[in-house]
């Protein structure tokens, strides 16, 4: 006998997610066959249908981009789902477009991804650091106080918390390197460039500082996930925001309301100090000296949550690792490196990043962040207010702007052999004689405001190690080519592959002095 087949009726949210990604795919056909009035009318590749160029951008979009520039020129277009972003491939025109009088103030905003927008909204205002903040009216306010707590001023005034925190980069390897005699890196310098951040910033006691991430309940970089260029799928395809939330998000805004938790009681520390005069010179004091009663205690945080995120995230420690990892494997650099920490001994002044041309060691600093370029695709920025012209194409209001700050490295007008990883360019030569452009950290007015203090702490950490120690690379990566190197091209923030090291004691006696300083 037939048996009867039971039918049960779908349930209304089945039928409304099925309904949703049917409209979306006729939304994104029909997006996709009529490009838009709105759209730039740059060239670009061609996608398709639907999700555009999403699935063409590769392991390692900058890279991508960079081939595309050949063909489609140095600013293209690209759509994903149904977004449009243009993409500044070159130094020529990313300098035009986003430094010069004409155009900066067009492109001065940042787009707030469908992610990020909601993590605001869940985990408080103070999570809404400068670099991923609109244009809106107290973005100069904050931008005022990240300038002044590291100008060059301010920065001479906390030199010893730097030194402070390279002794304890050196007191963190040295453990290790006597009990195992081989390092795995990637601990160390993620936890010590957090204390690094912390430090400077809040003048916090490096002891202090290193205890006080202990219990976070998931990873830090959780935050840096939600602002990746290249991820998060839901900001182009709206549809997806309809299913459940991936846990990697419901952690994001944990980690980012502990962050602030944090933060905030540092700050407080930081006001109590302030008071009784018992602070350090540190970032917050520069900071709050001139500002004290102007900004609420929400936009404090959010400044602070600015200042310390790349220490806390990846940018900071990625470039050291990507650093360290040359060194050791690169032992003519090395050894030019450890002559410059020699003579830099002979010398009264510490170094001046801007105007020491004769350092090795501060061109090497600077060849990493050209040659790796760990935000390949720097922060993304959106259009302001009113419609771009540039040679006669047109960028809408409101549209996604990349900077692909790897390709722009690679302009060879403007770098000599930029596939070669070649310190001396910042001593001698073409591009030492002009001023050089730190594309590394974006450029106009987004800017990064901590260039100085930046290649002052890698300076500062290589000196210290290099004093007391040579290196050799154990096992591992040991290529160290910017791309087939790379880790995660797709990542917030590219750092290295794997590697190990051992050091080299140049004098135990010298070094046991050294740990036992209280600096
Ligand atoms: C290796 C280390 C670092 C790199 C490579 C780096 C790179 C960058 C880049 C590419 C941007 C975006 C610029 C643009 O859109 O044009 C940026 C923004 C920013 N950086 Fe850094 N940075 C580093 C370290 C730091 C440090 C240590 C601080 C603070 C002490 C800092 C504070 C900021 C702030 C506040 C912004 C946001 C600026 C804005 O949106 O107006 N950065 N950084």
């Amino acid at each position: 006998m037939a048996q009867a087949t039971s039918f049960s009726m779908p349930s209304l949210e089945t039928i409304t997610t099925v309904s949703a990604v049917i409209l979306s795919s006729l939304l994104g056909l029909f997006y996709w066959t009529t490009t838009p009035s709105t759209a730039p009318n740059l060239p670009g590749p061609c996608g398709w249908p639907i999700v555009g160029n999403y699935f063409q951008r590769g392991a390692d979009p900058a890279v991508t981009y960079h081939r595309w520039s050949k063909i489609y020129g140095p600013v293209f277009r690209l759509r994903l789902g149904y977004k449009w972003v243009v993409v500044f491939n070159t130094a020529d025109a990313a300098e035009e477009l986003l430094a010069s009088s004409a155009h900066a103030a067009t492109f001065q905003s940042r787009p707030v991804p469908y992610s990020m927008g909601k993590l605001f909204k869940e985990a408080s205002k103070k999570t809404i650091t400068i670099g991923s903040s609109p244009y809106v009216v107290l973005l100069y306010g904050k931008r005022r106080l990240s300038i002044a707590s590291v100008s060059p001023a301010s920065t001479k005034s906390y030199e010893r918390l730097i030194d402070r925190s390279t002794q304890n980069f050196v007191r963190d390897l040295n453990v290790p390197s006597k009990i195992y005699g081989v390092i795995v890196p990637w601990p160390i310098f993620f936890s010590n460039a957090a204390c690094l951040a912390i430090a400077i910033f809040f003048g916090t006691p490096i002891t202090v500082a290193s205890e006080l991430f202990k219990d976070i309940p998931f990873p830090m970089w959780r935050l840096a996930q939600l602002r990746n260029i290249t991820g998060r799928a839901c900001a182009y395809f709206p549809f997806l925001r309809l299913f459940p939330v991936h846990s990697a998000y419901k952690e994001a805004v944990v980690v980012a309301k502990y962050r602030n938790g944090k933060l905030a009681g540092l700050l407080e520390t930081c006001r109590k100090q302030i008071a009784v005069r018992t602070t350090v010179p540190c970032a917050v004091v520069s900071m709050l000296y001139d500002h004290k009663t102007e900004f609420t205690e929400e936009a404090l945080t959010s400044v602070s949550n600015s200042m310390v995120s790349s220490g806390l995230v990846s940018h900071m420690p990625n470039t050291l690792l990507w650093s360290l990892g040359i060194l050791a494997s690169y032992k003519t650099i090395q050894e030019k490196c450890y002559q410059a920490v020699l003579r830099r001994q002979t010398l009264v002044e510490s170094v001046d990043p801007v105007q020491d041309r004769e350092d090795y060691l501060m061109a090497f600093v600077y060849e990493a962040g050209r040659y790796f370029t760990t935000l390949r695709l720097s922060l993304a920025r959106e259009t302001i207010g009113k419609d771009c012209f540039w040679k006669g194409f047109y960028i809408p209001a409101g549209t996604t702007v990349w900077c692909n700050i790897h390709a722009m490295y690679r302009d060879v007008p403007r770098f000599e052999r930029p596939e070669k990883f070649v310190p001396e360019r910042y001593m001698v030569g073409p591009e030492s004689v002009r001023s050089i452009p730190h594309f590394g950290f974006g450029l106009g007015r987004r800017m990064c405001p901590a260039t100085i203090l930046v290649h002052k702490e890698i300076y500062s950490v290589f000196q210290t190690i290099l004093t007391y120690y040579s290196l050799d690379l154990f096992d591992g990566e040991s290529d160290f080519h910017a791309v087939r190197g790379c880790a995660v091209g797709r990542s917030f923030n590219q750092g290295p592959k794997q590697f190990r090291i051992k050091l080299h004691v140049r004098d135990q006696a010298k070094l046991d002095e050294f740990l036992a300083t209280e600096i």
